[in-house]
């Protein structure tokens, strides 16, 4: 996925720098201007997904903007923020094509509900996934064949394997790929949260609901859902969820209306799902009716032949967007890559790829550009043993061992206060899913050790 990209017009620099917050804890990538030219200027050199622009600025105002962008860049969608008392100008700016407005003074959850509506934080980049082992070209022929029907897909495998990789595939392959394609992930948003984003809600429905939102299900109307990491929900959100796969309708947070649904679900887990079924954490019935179709990436050492071609693929596509020159591997950076063990799978090697074209001094990225994080990821190999559920992480019985742990639980507890507890960072910056980091959390708790909040 990559980050959606902002642009924002105010003249005013508390407000300004308001928004900016707001949008960059809300996972976009944002660039302020303070006047309505100094937007052109940006948009000569650079694209964006969404403009959100003040009406009343000096100079070139927004409406008059609106035009100017509306004529050169007809489909990127534009709202407007108005002044409270000035409903006619919002009229105005809807005549004149504007997406959608804001009243000014709104509270931060209203930008980010209505800037995620015509634009979601993350962007689901459409590619065809590499494939070139024997195993994964028959796991690309069955995704193209089940995408032509509308059955419910299980895209299986171990972490950063490429299931929403696949997943965009089915997509982009079915007769819906003009319709939208709703990636969203159950396990990096909060609990109390989850429902309504995926149902929606309507106005007043709970503390902060200021506006009326469509879930991720009516967002994805006549196109398809991700539910990615689907066994993260909880077992009450399952029972409603298999209540709206069944009747193939929804009906928001406190609302009465119920909504028909035409949407194929695609769900996506890392986790051995009938073992999940039989501890009690994923409902039978949900199961069921997911499981109609699974596919299953392996681990990338057990499909030798996709290594090379997805690290040319990789180094090709960072180049490209580094605007470098193109770079190739020496033999002994092609056999280093053949013979890792990539516990962290394809995501893995696009960082070791990313690290090599930083390092590298000239055209060839040779073996010693290849940095490997072998230690911390053995660590968390090694301990994987320990969590029944974690089916696809390598274990290495020979490193397990106390002082190993005790390794492992300062690595997270380093990485906890590094990055001001923010659990989602620490998985990222450590290589393991949120809930690998979850569980490990929950361990160490188990075990006395004081974690901070
Ligand atoms: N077959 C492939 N071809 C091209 N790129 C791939 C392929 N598989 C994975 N990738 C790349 O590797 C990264 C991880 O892939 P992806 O997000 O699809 O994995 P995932 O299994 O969904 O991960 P997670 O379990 O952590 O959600 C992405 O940047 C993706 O573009």
């Amino acid at each position: 996925m990559s980050k959606t990209k902002i642009l924002i017009v105010e003249d005013d620099h508390g407000l300004r720098e308001a928004l900016m917050d707001t949008l960059l804890l809300g996972g976009y990538q944002v660039t302020p201007v303070d006047s309505a030219e100094g937007a052109m200027v940006k948009l000569s050199d650079s694209s964006f997904d969404l403009i959100v622009s003040d009406i009343q600025m000096a100079g070139m105002n927004g409406l008059s903007l609106l035009k100017s962008v509306k004529k050169k860049y007809p489909n990127l969608p534009f709202v407007l923020m108005t002044a409270y008392a000035n409903v006619n100008d919002a009229i105005q700016a809807m005549r004149d094509g504007a997406t959608d407005y804001l009243s000014k003074p709104f509270a931060p959850q209203v930008l980010l509900n209505l800037v995620g509506r015509y634009a979601p934080a993350q962007k689901v980049v459409s590619r065809t996934p590499i494939a070139a082992d024997p195993s994964s070209l028959n796991l690309l022929n069955l995704a193209q064949k089940v995408a032509n029907s509308d059955a419910t897909v299980m895209v299986l495998g171990p972490s950063g394997s490429g299931k929403e990789v696949l997943s965009r595939y089915i997509h982009d392959q079915s007769s819906r790929s003009d319709a939208p394609f709703v990636a969203i992930n159950c396990a990096a948003i909060p609990e109390n949260m989850l429902e309504a984003t995926l149902f929606g809600y309507e106005k007043g429905a709970f503390t902060g609901a200021i506006q009326a939102c469509p879930g991720k299900f009516e967002q994805a109307q006549q196109g398809t859902i991700l539910l990615d990491e689907i066994t993260e929900m909880d077992l009450s959100l399952q029972a409603k969820l298999l209540r709206v796969l069944q009747e193939k309708e929804v009906e928001r947070l406190g609302g009465r209306k119920t909504i028909s649904l035409n949407v194929r679900v695609i769900a996506t887990s890392n986790r051995d799902l009938k073992a999940a079924v039989a501890d009690g954490k994923f409902r039978e019935d949900l199961y069921y009716r997911l499981n109609v179709f699974p596919i299953t990436w392996l681990p990338l050492h057990q499909r030798q032949g996709d290594i090379l071609p997805l690290a040319k693929h990789l180094l090709t596509r960072h180049c490209d967007s580094n605007k470098a020159t193109q770079l190739t591997f020496s033999a002994s950076a092609a056999h280093k890559l053949n013979t890792h063990t990539w516990p962290g799978n394809v995501r893995e090697l696009e960082n070791v790829i990313q690290r090599a074209l930083i390092l590298c001094n000239d055209d060839i990225i040779d073996g010693d550009d290849l940095l490997i994080e072998s230690t911390h990821q053995q660590i968390f190999d090694a301990n994987a043993e320990t969590n029944p559920q974690a089916l696809f992480i390598e274990d290495d019985k020979s490193l397990l061992g106390s002082e190993l742990r005790v390794q492992e639980h300062q690595i997270i507890l380093d990485a906890l206060q590094a990055l001001n507890g923010k659990r989602k960072d620490v998985a990222e910056k450590l290589g393991i899913s949120p809930r690998t980091l979850r569980y490990k959390l929950a361990k160490m708790r188990e075990s006395g050790i004081e974690l901070p909040s």
